[in-house]
């Protein structure tokens, strides 16, 4: 998951129009983590959320998941529908999260999400959230920024604002 990380960052930094190594220097100490979440079966789906909306606080989330399904996504138009995200066998499901927001200043959105529940089946998935250094500061990359562009978004400190939301 982390290689495929780094080339999804490859990737996006190539798209901005930056070389592909850009994002590598805030990742030498990086804070990524797995997650392991479990959803019981819920007699009543339309009652609950396995997890409310929200949207990942990192850089990108590689997300692994069993065949149940339930995640679903926010669509940007204007009617702001949510969007079931059908399982694929043996596929990743990769979030685009806060921080490619901010560096890409707002040229990609971070996407939101939220877990609806089964009522018979339990369901398993796996995120792997890549987050930079503790003490990165995250800033809208100078490159992409001039005075048509102004940047769009705040400085602050990747650990800082995360232990705030913990
Ligand atoms: O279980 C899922 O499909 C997504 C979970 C999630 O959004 C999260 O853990 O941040
Ligand atoms: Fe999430």
């Amino acid at each position: 998951m982390e290689k495929l990380g780094y080339k999804l960052l490859e990737l996006i930094a190539v798209s901005l129009g930056l070389k592909a190594e850009r994002f590598e220097e805030f990742f030498r100490d990086q804070t990524s983590f797995v997650r392991l979440n479990y959803y019981s079966p819920c007699p009543y789906p339309h009652l609950a959320l396995g997890v409310g909306p929200h949207k990942d606080s990192g850089a990108l989330t590689i997300l692994a998941q069993d065949d149940v399904g339930g995640l679903q996504v926010k669509r940007k138009t204007q009617d702001q529908e949510w969007i079931q995200v059908q399982p694929i066998p043996h596929a990743f499901i990769i979030n685009l999260a806060d921080i490619i927001q901010v560096w890409s200043n707002g040229a990609y959105e971070s996407v939101e999400h939220r877990v609806i529940v089964n009522s018979e089946r339990e369901r398993f998935s796996i995120p792997y959230f890549m987050f930079p250094a503790h003490d990165t500061e995250v800033k809208p990359l100078e490159e992409l920024i001039d005075e048509h562009n102004p940047p769009k978004y705040r400085p602050y400190i990747s650990g800082k604002f995360l232990l705030k939301k913990i």
